[in-house]
């Protein structure tokens, strides 16, 4: 058993760790990044970035739908070849890990160690090899996995999730995608527009993240148009010869695959944090200071999904910066998030940026709206279908927050975002150009629906304009 001291132990080298691990070695700390699993990050290797590599194949492929009605003949006749499509996802796959790999791991030598780490005591790691690791700084960032049912995991590799769907060679005729949250959103039209038979069931009443009625109204309408969904009922699933019979109330399908998209849960067995001195929540998750990363007032951060808060790639990023940061320095700083901005790639997006719906006072806040059905430019792109709703507080005009499905949600909820980061009010957005004729037209609309409904005016005699 060989023991090795440290300044610093980072444990997971999925974002959250390399991030933490970029603000402690420049510090001049010494440190040793520890990693069961995989290496390669979870964005790269089963996460956002195979996941968008299929989204884009889909809707390339879907768009041949609207040829049609340009005069294209033989648009009808065109076929994917489903194993070629699923190399091309794979391919994509392998060049964004190979390259987390050679700009990270690669170069670390001896201080990369590939191995579990559990906690025997507040400062001390036994790695899987049986090696241990003492830390004067330790940080946690092991990331999550998919949950899957205990039932459900005896039906083997009938029942997928995302940790095994890229590595797929040909996809199954028939699929059921359990739970409609941003995975099961963005695969599940993804697999219908490569012809799958797809049919999607969630308990809930609500579809992609969504919380606005308005926007969970027109998500669902739109959704349906790919795949049938049943919402409200729990699912259970049943061997029906070499298939799944899967079921929520009176729907039910026989598929040949389920892919289960439930949400994910921390990676926090194996770490034996009940050695680490930490305060536990009842999740198991150790109590921390959002704003230092800091765990109580101990010597251990945690970063990234681990811990529930945020699960995407930026916070995870600006989580194992913050960790790392004040792992390797003497005294513990805080950092202001940021707001927040979730993108759900299906098509049209559904976006929330800032202040979601059902976290508005609904008495003190304006509401926003418009729908895209006459927007100019997205009855071109043959894209107007959905929704963008817009928040404010009604007295002074600041804006909140918005929710909205929208083609290029993605980017007008950058916008939005950064527009209430900077603490502007509506009368302030619509004072900003609005190019023609582009989608943001859409939001200028919604942005002046909302304005009339604030009290606090704009100065001047046309209020789009400045006054000199
Ligand atoms: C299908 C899918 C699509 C996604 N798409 C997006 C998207 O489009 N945009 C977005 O912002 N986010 C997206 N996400 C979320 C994003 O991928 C995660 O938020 C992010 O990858 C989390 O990074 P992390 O560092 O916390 O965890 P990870 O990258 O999972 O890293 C944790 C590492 O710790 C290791 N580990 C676990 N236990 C131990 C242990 N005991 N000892 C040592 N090592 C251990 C793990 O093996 C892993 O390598 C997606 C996720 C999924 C699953
Ligand atoms: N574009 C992105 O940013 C992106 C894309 C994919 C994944 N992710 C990350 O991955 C995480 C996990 O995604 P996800 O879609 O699995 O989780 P999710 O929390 O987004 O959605 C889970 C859905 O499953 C439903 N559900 C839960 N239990 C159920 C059950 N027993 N039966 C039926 N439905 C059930 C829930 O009502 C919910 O709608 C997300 O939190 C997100 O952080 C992000």
């Amino acid at each position: 058993m060989a023991e090795k001291r440290v300044d610093v132990a980072i444990i997971g080298s999925g974002t959250a760790g390399l991030n933490a691990t970029s603000k402690v070695g420049p510090a001049g700390k010494s440190f040793v990044l520890i990693n069961g699993g995989e290496p390669g990050t979870t964005c790269a290797r089963v996460g956002c970035m195979p996941s968008k590599a299929l989204i884009q194949v889909a809707e390339d492929y879907h768009r041949r739908t609207h040829l049609g009605r340009y005069g294209v003949d033989g648009h009808e006749e065109l076929k994917i070849d489903l194993p070629e499509a699923m190399e091309h996802v794979q391919d994509m796959r392998d060049t964004f890990v190979d390259r987390v790999l050679s700009n990270s791991t690669d170069n670390m030598g001896e201080r990369f160690i590939e191995a579990y780490a559990r906690f025997v005591d507040p400062h001390t790691l036994e790695l899987d090899n049986g090696d241990r690791v003492v830390a004067d700084k330790i940080v946690i960032a092991t990331g999550s996995r998919p949950v899957v049912p205990e039932a459900w995991q005896a039906f083997g590799d009938k029942v997928i999730t995302t940790d095994s769907f890229f590595e797929q060679e040909d996809l199954p005729e028939s699929l059921a995608v359990v739970g409609l949250g941003v995975i099961g959103l963005e695969l599940g039209q993804s697999l219908a527009r490569l012809d799958v038979k797809v049919t999607g069931f969630d308990a809930a009443e609500s579809i992609g993240g969504a919380t606005d009625p308005e926007v969970v109204k027109t998500a669902l309408e739109i959704m349906q148009r790919s795949f049938d969904i049943h919402l409200g009922q729990p699912v259970e699933i049943s061997e029906e010869g070499d298939k799944l019979r899967v079921s929520a109330g009176d729907n039910a399908v026989v598929v040949d695959t389920v892919l289960c998209a439930i949400g994910r849960t921390p990676n926090l067995q194996g770490l034996a944090l009940e050695n680490s001195g930490l305060e536990l929540d009842e999740r198991g998750i150790p109590l921390f200071n959002r704003n230092t990363m800091q765990c109580g007032d101990s010597h251990i951060f945690i970063a990234g999904d681990l811990n529930g808060e945020r699960p995407i790639l930026h916070e995870a990023g600006d989580e194992g910066k913050i960790a790392g940061f004040n792992a390797a320095s003497d005294s513990v700083q805080g950092f202001k998030r940021k707001l927040p901005l979730a993108i759900n790639f299906c098509d049209p997006n559904i976006c929330l940026a800032g202040a979601r719906y059902d976290e508005l006072d609904l008495a003190t806040t304006a509401i926003g709206e418009v729908k895209l059905a006459p927007v100019g430019r997205a009855m071109i792109m043959g894209q107007n279908r959905g929704v963008i709703r817009v928040y404010a507080d009604k007295a002074s005009g600041k804006m909140l927050g918005s929710e909205m499905i929208s083609v290029r949600g993605e980017n007008l909820a950058h916008l939005l975002n950064w527009a209430i980061t900077q603490g502007l009010t509506v009368g302030d957005l619509i004072r900003m150009p609005f190019y023609h004729p582009v989608i943001e037209e859409a939001l200028q609309a919604a942005l002046n629906n909302l304005y009339a409904q604030v009290e606090a005016k704009n100065e001047g005699a046309i209020k789009e304009l400045y006054p000199l």
